[in-house]
Formats: structure tokens, C-alpha cells, sequence
């Protein structure tokens, strides 16, 4: 089985994350989408930060409809920072019938050769690129795929500021999503 993995902090998850990783599954010969939750994201702040188990409970919520979707906790075990090429060998050990390619935004090339072992993702694993405003290097290489996907501007930082500024957050995140943030009074709702 060929497995896409979409790393994030999904803080919330959005509909850009689930157009995105759709289109994936749905246009290339990935199998599935597996969403993997990181809990401190190296390069970001931690200011509105939600615990881990409530951003992974919003995967859940988001994809439960969806059964070639899975959200993982995996990186909640490992040591942090969580670097990528760790989290592929470790699932690679414990599904080793698997192949799994790694989905990233065109912007993320920039910037992709300081990666922690980033030949051994790209000749172990691969990429499935999807567009994204900012890109502005291409790598050609066998196993970088590119795919063709809208563009859509939606982030989490919009979402957390909408919220906390009073402005509804409808259909930019799956209701049941939105219920949760809202039960929880998460972003000051
Ligand atoms: N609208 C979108 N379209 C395509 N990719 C997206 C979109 N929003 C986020 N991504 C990508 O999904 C991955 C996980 O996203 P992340 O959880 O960091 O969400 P985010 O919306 O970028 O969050 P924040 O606004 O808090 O930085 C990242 O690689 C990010 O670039
Ligand atoms: O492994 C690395 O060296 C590495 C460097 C930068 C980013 N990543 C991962 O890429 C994912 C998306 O990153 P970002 O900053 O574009 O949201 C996130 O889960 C990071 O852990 C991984």
C-alpha cells in the first residue's frame, strides 16, 4: 500500500489541509493519507498553541467520514524537535509492507536541503508536491512528483484570529471542528 503523509500542526485542521490531501488520494496512486499531528513544530511559536490531544481530536473529527484518512500520534512518543527523516524510519520499521511518500507544498523546496537527511528522504521516500504561493525552486529528481491542486488561502492563523476577533469561521473548517473549538472556548471563542 503507497501512503501519503501529511505532516502539520493542524492548529485547527482546515479545509486547505483536507482539499489538499483529497486531491492527493483521489488523483495520484497514493492509497491513503495519514495525517500526522506534530506537537512542537521546531519553526513556529508556541503562542496558541492547543494541547497535542485536542489538535489530534480535531483530525479525528475532521476526517472520520473520510476511511482512507488516518490521523497519527506518533510524533507525541519521540524525542523533539521531530524531524521528519526520524518519523519516516520509524514507521518504515513498523510497516515495513508500506511505501511512503512524504506530501509538501512547493514552498517547502526552498528551504528543503537544510532538512535533516534530506537525500535519504528523497532516494528512500519521495515527494508529492502540491502548489503553493512562494515557491520559487523546483527539484527534478525521479521521485518528485508534482501535482496539480487549486490554491487555496486559508490558514490556522487566519482561523485563530477570526475567532478571537468575533468573526464566524463557517465552512472554512468542517462544523464538527468548529463545535469542538466552540465547546472548548478554544482562541477565546
Ligand atoms: N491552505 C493550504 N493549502 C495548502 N497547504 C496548506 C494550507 N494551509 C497549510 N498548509 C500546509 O499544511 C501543512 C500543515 O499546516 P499547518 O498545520 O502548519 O497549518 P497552517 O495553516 O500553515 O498553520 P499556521 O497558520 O498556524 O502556521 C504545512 O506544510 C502547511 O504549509
Ligand atoms: O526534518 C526536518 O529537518 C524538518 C524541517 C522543517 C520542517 N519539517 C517538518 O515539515 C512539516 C511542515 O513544516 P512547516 O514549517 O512548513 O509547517 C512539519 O511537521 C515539520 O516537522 C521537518
Amino acid at each position: 500500500m503507497k501512503v501519503g503523509l501529511f505532516f502539520g500542526s493542524f492548529n485547527p485542521i482546515h479545509m486547505g489541509h483536507l482539499v489538499i490531501a483529497n486531491i492527493m488520494q483521489d488523483r495520484t496512486d497514493l492509497d491513503e493519507v495519514w495525517f500526522i499531528v506534530s506537537p512542537q513544530n521546531p519553526f513556529k511559536k508556541r503562542k496558541s498553541l492547543l494541547h497535542e490531544f485536542d489538535r489530534l481530536k480535531m483530525v479525528e473529527l475532521a476526517i472520520e467520514d473520510h476511511f482512507q484518512f488516518r490521523a497519527m500520534d506518533i510524533e507525541f512518543h519521540m524525542p523533539k524537535p521531530s524531524y521528519t527523516v526520524d518519523t519516516l524510519t520509524y514507521l518504515t520499521d513498523k510497516y515495513p509492507q508500506h511505501e511512503f511518500k512524504l506530501i509538501i507544498g512547493g514552498d517547502n523546496l526552498t528551504h528543503f536541503h537544510k532538512w535533516k537527511n534530506c537525500d535519504q528522504i528523497l532516494e528512500n521516500y519521495g515527494l508529492y508536491v502540491y502548489p503553493r504561493p512562494g515557491e520559487s525552486k523546483k527539484i527534478e529528481h525521479e521521485n518528485v512528483c508534482y501535482v496539480d491542486a487549486p490554491l487555496i488561502d486559508i490558514s490556522a492563523t487566519f482561523i485563530r484570529n477570526s475567532i478571537q476577533n468575533g468573526y464566524s469561521v463557517k465552512y472554512l473548517l468542517p462544523s464538527l471542528v468548529e463545535d469542538y473549538i466552540k465547546g472548548k472556548k478554544f482562541y477565546a471563542y
